[in-house]
């Protein structure tokens, strides 16, 4: 997470103005080992000596929650503008302190830097997914995507009038991993303050083996408020302010069906989706065609079936009690099938961090020490790899064919990035791709991307080095293999964003969206 997302940072008096010059950063001052692991990772340490980024807000869908740029502007007394392409983001100007506007008081506005809704963007949210953000605490991107399945074509929420109860029509879900409750008791709070709670559950769990499919009663008890809705015809719609029953009447009756339903409301949102990513394809048929490990075939040993090879699914698994649900997805029988995988999975992976100039000017003034034993101690960024690895992999598993998953960190290491993006092509060979990104759309410019090791494509492809090896050597492979190599390696450079202070002025931050085949 960028601490910039952060509800408590909202609140913080952290200034990233030049008016407040002692939140400046000074190079100097850097410990040496964060200095060495800039080195050692390429990151230029003069990011950090961008002290004036323009920050973002994302305006709340919900219709009694909205608020225009203009009513911003006049309540903040700053410029407020909003951000072509990306749905209800706004940049402010200026360095206001948020949490004592009233506007961020009733829910209508989220604290929210512009690379992270780059990264939900990125996720493609139709009406009907069900997402999975894995990592998802404390639920900057979880509110997002919430806001997304609220605000999106036939997706309603209405209030009553008599009861304050929420009405609201769920076509899909999102369902939120972290393995912190302190700060899944953000997330809960945050989503609780946007009114976005109807949409979303929680689990506290490690989300290397999270394994709970998508809501799946809620196929069943969406088809049975529609048709409920359509039988008892004007006398119902005046009985209720959308005209549909509310899913919490419904819910007694209906939480305990699991079996699935095909409702012709979701196999529209498929096709849906399916023609936006027809159209994208065609805009961006060259890159498409661009060639991914496939090429390595010939000289790669057969691939290892592993414990995640995308099709098995843990049966018999005990039903795991959520951090926090609505009361329609609280007793979802929690099936497990190939049916039930999630339409998309956010993968915002625990990293160092190092992108977030927020996160770092907090331990310029907090204290090196604390920045060192979080994440500088070598057994810490050791064990950060596999961990990276492992939650893209196990978001892949819970993934269905045809499905995105995004992968993204606030680091700008090569390690954390495109390195785990290669690791993972290169493991799961020939049943993921991956995709463009919109990055013109938006028009934010992106910093160039960094060439992955060959060493860790050629350890996950097993693809022995003909040289003689050895720790200062690498990997070294015959002229076609090299030619192969650099070709993939270029592939990946081209296809992940980075975004960073001096080249996009936004806060670092990396993302891949990978398209499962199988
Ligand atoms: C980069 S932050 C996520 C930010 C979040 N996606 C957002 O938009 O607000 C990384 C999160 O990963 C969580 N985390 C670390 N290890 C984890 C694990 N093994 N399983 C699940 N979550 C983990 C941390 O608690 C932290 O909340």
């Amino acid at each position: 997470m960028d601490d910039d997302e952060d509800d408590q940072y909202i609140g913080e008096t952290i200034n990233i103005n030049t008016n407040n010059p002692q939140k400046t950063f000074s190079l100097e001052n850097l410990p040496a080992e964060f200095v060495s692991f800039l080195a050692k990772n390429e990151i230029d340490p003069a990011i950090y000596t961008v002290t004036d980024l323009p920050r973002y807000v994302r305006l709340n869908p919900d219709p009694h929650l909205t608020i225009t740029p203009q009513e911003l502007e006049r309540e903040l007394g700053t410029r407020v503008e909003p951000v072509p392409g990306l749905e209800a983001f706004c940049r402010l100007e200026g360095s206001t302190k948020l949490r004592n506007c009233q506007a961020y008081k009733d829910g209508r506005i989220f604290g929210m830097d512009l690379s992270s809704g780059i990264a939900v963007y990125a996720l493609d949210v139709q009406p009907g997914d069900h997402v999975l953000d894995i990592c998802c605490a404390p639920g900057a991107k979880l509110c997002m995507v919430a806001g997304l399945l609220t605000n999106s074509g036939n997706v309603r929420s209405n209030r009553s009038q008599s009861s304050n109860q929420l009405h609201m029509d769920i076509t899909g879900t999102v369902t939120g991993v972290d393995i912190s409750p302190h700060r899944l008791s953000t997330c809960r709070a945050l989503l609780k303050r946007h009114r976005l709670q109807q949409h979303a559950r929680l689990f506290q769990a490690d989300g290397t083996t999270f394994g709970v499919m998508r809501p799946s009663a809620i196929d069943t008890i969406r088809a049975r408020i529609m048709a409920g809705s359509k039988s008892k015809g004007h006398q119902h719609q005046e009985a209720t302010s959308s005209g549909k029953r509310s899913l919490d009447d419904d819910e007694e009756e209906d939480e305990q069906q699991g079996h699935a339903m095909e409702v012709a409301l979701e196999s529209e949102a498929r096709k849906q989706f399916h023609t936006n990513y027809a159209n994208e394809a065609g805009e961006n048929s060259t890159k498409r065609q661009r060639p991914t490990l496939d090429m390595f075939s010939g000289m790669a040993q057969p691939q290892q079936e592993t414990l995640f090879n995308g099709t098995e699914t843990p049966l018999n698994q005990e039903k795991v009690v959520p951090f926090y649900a609505p009361k329609v997805l609280r007793n979802d029988p929690q099936l497990q099938s190939e049916g039930y995988k999630y339409d998309k999975v956010i993968v915002d992976a625990e990293c160092t961090h190092d992108g977030s100039i927020a996160h770092i000017l907090k331990y310029e003034s907090w204290g090196w020490d604390s920045f060192h034993k979080n994440f500088m101690a070598q057994d810490r960024l050791d064990s950060l790899t596999d961990l990276q690895r492992n939650l893209l992999m196990n978001g892949f598993r819970l993934t269905k064919a045809g499905g995105i998953v995004v992968y993204s960190t606030c680091s700008l290491s090569r390690a954390q990035n495109e390195d785990v993006v290669a690791w993972f092509l290169a493991t799961v060979r020939g049943r993921a791709v991956l995709e463009p990104l919109p990055k013109h759309a938006l028009g934010i410019p992106t910093a160039a991307c960094k060439r992955p090791c060959k060493d860790v494509i050629a350890g996950a492809l097993g693809v022995p080095s003909i040289g003689a090896g050895g720790v200062t050597e690498g990997w070294r492979g015959t002229e076609a293999q090299e030619a192969e190599m650099a070709q993939f390696q270029e592939h990946v450079m081209e296809m992940c964003l980075r975004y960073d202070p001096l080249a996009s002025r936004t806060s670092g931050f990396f993302l891949a969206r990978i398209r499962k085949l199988a």
